[in-house]
């Protein structure tokens, strides 16, 4: 198996197949091939393939410095590839950007938002900027702020949010113009764990009604649990993908994720930390 080429995939030559044309209605929301980015010399992404299938919940899991933020970035259009392609529902994303943006909802690691504005006016002006009218707008930010419970800090100052209030208003800005895939980078970082249930309820309801989530986090469990589908990720390559049962196969997703990328250090190097 090269680097690049994922084991427990469903059907391997998936992954050999050329990109899927525009318009072709080829089951994947995300067809990425041969992505690749290097800062200098470090190789962030190698080169990658991923099939990610329409209706699924596609979880992204990797250790610190795989490549998870740099592959989604250029996945959703906010980072130039070396090379590589990605299609959503067929649009290049790189050939076609405004289209292929129209398609997605991004919620990016370390967002940098507008933050004097307040909440409602950050959500609203999210709105407008994607062409909708003011009414849809104005329905769609109090449904928002209900659902993710900050309806009373409507009219706070993004900057006076905490970082788990801050997620959740850059979710609210993902999801106002109803977009048919969600990628979210660590959606649940610095989130209380009843905000985190009512952002899961949200999600399903959203993949139950034909949308599509690619979520990357660092925990395992949450990941099992709320997607059907997950790739590994490590040093830029991808080394295992398919949905979560065929990449488990019967562990735990935290037991196959140390197995697959290894790393555990012993603590033994560190004897001036121990107290006693
Ligand atoms: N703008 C940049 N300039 C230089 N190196 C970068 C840049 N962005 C990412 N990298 C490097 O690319 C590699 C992949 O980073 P990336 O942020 O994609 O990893 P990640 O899987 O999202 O990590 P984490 O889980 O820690 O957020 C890392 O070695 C990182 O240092």
């Amino acid at each position: 198996m090269t680097s690049s080429e994922p084991e427990n995939l469903p059907d391997q030559a998936a992954f050999q197949a050329p990109l899927p044309s525009a318009g072709t209605p080829d089951g994947q929301a995300l067809a990425i091939r041969g992505l690749a980015k290097s800062f200098g010399a470090k190789t962030a992404v190698n080169g990658i393939n991923l099939d990610v299938p329409a209706g699924s919940f596609y979880g992204l899991v990797g250790p610190n410095g795989a490549g998870k933020t740099t592959t989604l970035s250029m996945a959703t259009g906010l980072l130039r590839p070396d090379r590589g392609q990605v299609r959503v529902h067929g649009v290049d994303v790189w050939g076609h950007p405004l289209q292929a943006k129209r398609l997605m909802g991004i919620l990016p690691d370390g967002v940098r938002l507008f933050d004097r504005l307040t909440g409602e006016q950050l959500v609203t002006y999210a709105g407008l900027l994607r062409g909708m009218d003011r009414q849809t707008v104005a329905a769609r930010v109090a449904d928002l702020l209900t659902a993710l419970d900050l309806a009373g800090d409507a009219g706070t100052l993004v900057v006076d949010y905490s970082a788990g209030m801050t997620k959740k208003i850059a979710l609210a800005s993902a999801l106002i113009h109803a977009p048919r895939l969600l990628v979210l980078d660590e959606p649940f970082e610095s989130v209380d764990p009843v905000s985190a249930a009512n952002i899961r309820d949200i999600l399903h309801d959203y993949v139950r009604s034909g949308g599509m989530v690619i979520v990357s986090s660092h925990v395992m469990d949450l990941v099992q649990r709320m997607c059907d589908h997950v790739a590994v990720i490590a040093q830029g390559n991808v080394l295992a993908a398919g949905t979560v049962d065929e990449v488990c196969g019967g562990a735990s997703l935290e037991d196959r994720f140390v197995a697959l990328v290894g790393g555990r250090n012993r603590a033994e190097g560190l004897t001036w930390l121990r107290t006693s």
